[in-house]
């Protein structure tokens, strides 16, 4: 297996995100968890997106296990390596984005990367350097409010400056608009001043496809699913991969009963919950005694048992902002996610030992969580959720045939869960 693209997501949901927009540009794409062990039977794909659980892990680890991902990816062929990041920038001062683009940059020799989160379907663009989410700056955006990563900078030269040891410039939309040529000389400029990364407009598709004809010009590049759809489109067009070739995920049902779980703490997410509401069975945790020990999740799977033969269940720890802040205040920020996810993992353990073989997740971190625990090796992308969220064929699976949707925080409409479930049959 020789491969076209090879890419490395810092969540398990971003992971899928990108999976999805590759796969609906025609490239046969595989999402595996983790540095895929040689025992894992992998199909004939064009490109492998390795998730890693490294966006809020201590930056040397992320380094580390981003490295290991490339190595692997370059070991298959991959010519280009997608760093595939939030497309709200979600990081911090201390890293993660800056520590593993310097760290890839390095072992790739590139002299400059190409970095944009633009990722227009879902409303994330860049102008100026400035990402938007929506209508508004990412820093009064919801992401302000982010339990993990808050956002208090729209400014991504700024923001990337902090983090990354290497300077780092803008290719303004002005230069893009004039096309391909036009950004290689502004790249070369830049080069030629140290500049080693380069955070790039982009509010419409068409730009996003000329950044990916001239991304393939190196060998890293640093985004989220936009600059993913760029390259693949790129990579048609060239005629490096043939279009339309995508692998058709097997359709067949799996059935049994569904389960949903919810971690992320994001507006939308909330009020997918309140939705859901309508349609299922939703209990919400009690984030104390979540932290406080094992009886809250004792108690979800014993409300779970008693209703999911009747219909599919959302077990939520999700909180408004201002109970989340009470929260961390009292356990620290980290201690608090942790301990939540590592319930959410056990809900979902519970839950697949019961029979449950339907699983939508919301919230990366959450996913991951879950993911790890369930021990699933990898995912084929099957029909499309809603943008950035397809629903999953695990592949390789120790509980067999099973189907998972992981969605970001931020992504989907008002109706996400039952959505999910009507297309995982
Ligand atoms: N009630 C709560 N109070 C505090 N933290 C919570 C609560 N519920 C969940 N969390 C934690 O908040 C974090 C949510 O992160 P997660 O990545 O799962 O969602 P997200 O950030 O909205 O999604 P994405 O990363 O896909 O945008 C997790 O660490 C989770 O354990
Ligand atoms: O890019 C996005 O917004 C998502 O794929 C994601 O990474 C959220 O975790």
């Amino acid at each position: 297996m020789k491969l076209s693209l090879g890419c490395i997501a810092d969540d398990y949901t971003g992971a899928s995100d990108l999976a999805n927009t590759l796969t609906r540009q025609g490239l046969r794409t595989v999402q595996t968890i983790g540095v895929p062990s040689d025992d894992l039977a992998l199909p004939e794909v064009d490109a492998v997106v390795v998730s890693l659980k490294s966006r809020s892990t201590e930056a040397g680890l992320a380094v580390t296990r981003s490295r290991a991902a490339e190595k692997w990816l370059r070991g298959r062929g991959a010519g280009h390596v997608l760093f595939k990041i939030c497309s709200t920038f979600d990081s911090t001062d201390a890293g993660n984005i800056g520590p593993v683009m310097d760290a890839l940059r390095t072992d790739s020799g590139d002299t400059i990367v190409l970095v944009t989160p633009a990722f227009p379907e879902t409303g994330r663009t860049v102008y100026m350097g400035n990402l938007f989410v929506g209508p508004v700056p990412l820093n009064e955006s919801p992401l302000k409010d982010h339990p993990l990563n808050p956002m208090h900078d729209s400014n991504l030269v700024r923001v990337l400056a902090r983090q990354s040891k290497t300077r780092v410039g803008l290719v303004d939309l002005a230069t893009l608009t004039r096309g391909a040529a036009a950004v290689r000389g502004r790249l070369a400029d830049l080069a030629a001043n140290d500049v080693g990364a380069a955070v790039i407009d982009a509010v419409f598709d068409r730009d996003l496809e000329t950044i990916g004809g001239v991304a393939l010009d190196h060998r890293l590049s640093v985004g989220a699913s936009g600059i993913g759809l760029g390259i693949a489109r790129a990579l048609v067009a060239s005629g490096k991969v043939k279009a339309g070739a995508a692998a058709t995920v097997s359709e067949f049902a799996v059935g049994g009963p569904a389960g949903c779980l919810a971690g992320s703490c994001s507006q939308a997410t909330l009020q997918q919950i309140a939705n859901a509401e309508k349609t299922m069975a939703v209990l919400h945790l009690d984030p104390e005694q979540v932290i406080a020990g094992p009886d809250e999740v004792r108690r979800a799977l014993a409300w779970a048992g008693e209703r999911i033969s009747g219909g599919p269940v959302l077990i939520a720890s999700s909180s408004t902002p201002d109970q989340v802040q009470a929260l961390q205040s009292r356990h620290g920020r980290d201690a608090a996610g942790h301990a939540i996810e590592q319930a959410m993992a056990d809900i979902a353990e519970g839950l697949v030992r019961s029979g449950v073989r339907r699983l939508v997740v919301a919230g990366g971190e959450t996913s991951g969580a879950v993911v790890d625990r369930l021990r699933i090796p990898g995912f084929l992308v099957g029909a499309e959720i809603a943008a950035g969220v397809p629903v999953l064929r695990a592949v390789g699976a120790k509980d067999g045939a099973m189907l998972l949707a992981l969605k970001s925080g931020n992504f989907g409409g008002a109706e996400f869960f039952s959505d999910a479930l009507k297309l995982m049959r």
